[in-house]
């Protein structure tokens, strides 16, 4: 079996499509989405997917800020620009780029952000409200994923089991939560874990969330089972790669997100989405 490829740059395409239909929608009540991005420091890597972020809210029509500041700002004036964007009424969307420079507590800042206007979905009251099923900004990168999955017929995922490898707040752990809210049997490997082959093995649908090449190999994946792969790494030649073994992997796979071209266009597209839904709650006078 040769997998088909879930396309992250397709169905980001129709999404933002329907976004932009949505922003203009607002228009004539005078409301513009509005979206600020704050960067701190110069890491290569946070100035590029930034760039997109950037980049993509043009394309939808959104106002969009781009915020960028020394490696040596004080956490106290970054906290300070937070507050600032809070107040500003042309602001429906506040995303501070991880990572922060170490003499800045991530944790502190991402509390700032009022809740209202956490598009990244990383404040504890956005993960709260999806721990217990209520409205709140879901996390970008698995909101994408899950939307992938709608993609191909799988928004229910009763009597499916589901393995996440990797259990952090921005990607695995909230992975986890949507997939049971869809109705998975859901199983999260990480670091800890004894035996991961035997438990991918298992899956119907697997999320490779780590951050390391080849996590994933042919003979840990099921055949026909989905493979989505969140990994952003290099390989030897600098090439961009995921934490799936693809070339392998899709021989196994009944269907398998590439890297580049998956997981991330899909990242900053519910990223226009929930800055989207924040201008809409505000129109709405909610
Ligand atoms: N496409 C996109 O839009 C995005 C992509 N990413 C990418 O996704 C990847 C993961 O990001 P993030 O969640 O922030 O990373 P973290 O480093 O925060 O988490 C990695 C997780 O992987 C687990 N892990 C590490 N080694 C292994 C192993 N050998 N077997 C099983 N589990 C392991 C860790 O376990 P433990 O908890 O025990 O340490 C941890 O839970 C990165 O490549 C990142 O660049 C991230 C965000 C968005
Ligand atoms: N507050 C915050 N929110 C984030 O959402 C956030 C963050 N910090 N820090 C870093 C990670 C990483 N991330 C990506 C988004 C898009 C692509 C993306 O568009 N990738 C393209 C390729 C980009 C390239 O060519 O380098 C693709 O996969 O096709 C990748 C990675 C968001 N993150
Ligand atoms: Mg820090």
């Amino acid at each position: 079996m040769t997998a088909t490829l879930i396309d992250g740059v397709a169905l980001s395409k129709q999404l933002r499509t329907e976004v932009a239909q949505r922003a203009a929608a607002l228009a004539p009540k005078g409301i513009k989405p509005g979206l600020a991005v704050i960067l701190v420091g110069d890491n290569p890597a946070s100035q590029v997917y930034v760039r997109n972020k950037v980049k993509a809210c043009e394309d939808v029509g959104f106002h969009s800020v781009l915020e960028k500041y020394e490696a040596t700002m004080s956490e106290a004036e970054l906290l300070a620009r937070v507050e600032a964007l809070n107040n500003d009424p042309s602001i429906h969307g506040i995303l501070v780029q991880l990572p922060l420079p170490d003499h800045i507590d991530d944790h502190k800042v991402i509390e700032a952000i009022s809740p209202l206007k956490d598009v990244d979905g990383f404040h504890v009251a956005s993960a709260g409200a999806l721990m217990v099923g209520e409205a709140g900004f879901k996390a970008c990168t698995p909101y994408g994923c899950m939307k992938m999955l709608e993609s191909i017929g799988m928004k229910d995922l009763r009597g499916k089991h589901a393995v996440v490898i990797g259990r952090s707040n921005i990607v695995g752990k909230p992975m986890a939560l949507m997939l049971l809210q869809a109705n998975a049997t859901v199983t999260v490997c990480h670091s800890g874990t004894a035996d991961l082959a035997a438990m991918t093995r298992q899956a119907d649908v697997v999320v490779a969330a780590v951050g390391k090449r080849n996590v994933l190999t042919a003979d840990m994946v099921k055949s026909g089972a989905v493979v989505i792969d969140v990994g952003m790494n290099r390989n030897d030649e600098g090439k961009l790669c995921g934490d799936v073994d693809f070339d392998g992997v899709r021989e196994v796979a009944g269907w398998i997100t590439p890297v580049p071209g998956g997981v991330g266009p899909m990242t900053i597209t519910m990223l226009l989405v929930n800055t989207m839904e924040s201008a809409e709650r505000v129109a709405a006078g909610r």
